[in-house]
């Protein structure tokens, strides 16, 4: 399934491909460090990187920074507050917030792909404040409260 999310790309961005999804199925497009010059990222800290991209997601639809697992795997280096929301009526730039905890500098290349956008359907609640939650058979257990095994 798809839904049309319309995109603009920001003058820092222009010559920059636009995010693509990198399979057939992939859930996430691929985002593009638009960096003006190659970033050093030491370990233990973190950058907000552009994208060189805005977007205007229909209501009703979210995007979800995520990190890409080669980067978490081969260098420790993934999204500090992932998944990040992008809201349906933010119209900035979509920027990434990468953390480097691996034990080696990263370089943000421009150009990389450094982490993925996810569009996916979300609700807004309507809240109803009552005096009595209805009873279930987990009640307030939690955080483990099953067990392991
Ligand atoms: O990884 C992210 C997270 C957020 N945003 C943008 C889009 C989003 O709509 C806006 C606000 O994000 P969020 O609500 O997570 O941040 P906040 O700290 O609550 O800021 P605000 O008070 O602006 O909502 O920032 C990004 O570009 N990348
Ligand atoms: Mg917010």
């Amino acid at each position: 399934m798809t839904v049309k999310v319309e995109l603009k790309r920001l003058p820092h961005g222009v010559d920059l491909p636009l995010p693509a999804y990198q399979s057939e199925l992939a859930a996430g497009l691929d985002l593009l460090a638009a960096v003006e010059t190659p970033q050093v990222l030491d370990p233990g800290k973190r950058a907000i990187i552009p994208t060189g991209l805005a977007m205007a997601l229909p209501a009703g639809f979210e995007g979800q920074v995520r990190p890409r697992s080669g980067l978490a795997a081969k260098n420790g280096v993934t999204v500090l507050n992932t998944p990040g929301t992008v809201d349906a009526d933010y119209r900035g730039e979509v920027k990434v917030i990468l953390i480097n905890l691996g034990e080696e500098p990263f370089t943000i290349e421009r150009g990389s792909r450094i982490a993925q956008l996810v569009i996916a359907p979300v609700l807004q609640a309507e809240l109803v404040e009552v005096e009595t939650l209805s009873e279930t058979q987990r009640g307030a257990g939690g955080f483990g409260s099953t067990g392991t095994s």
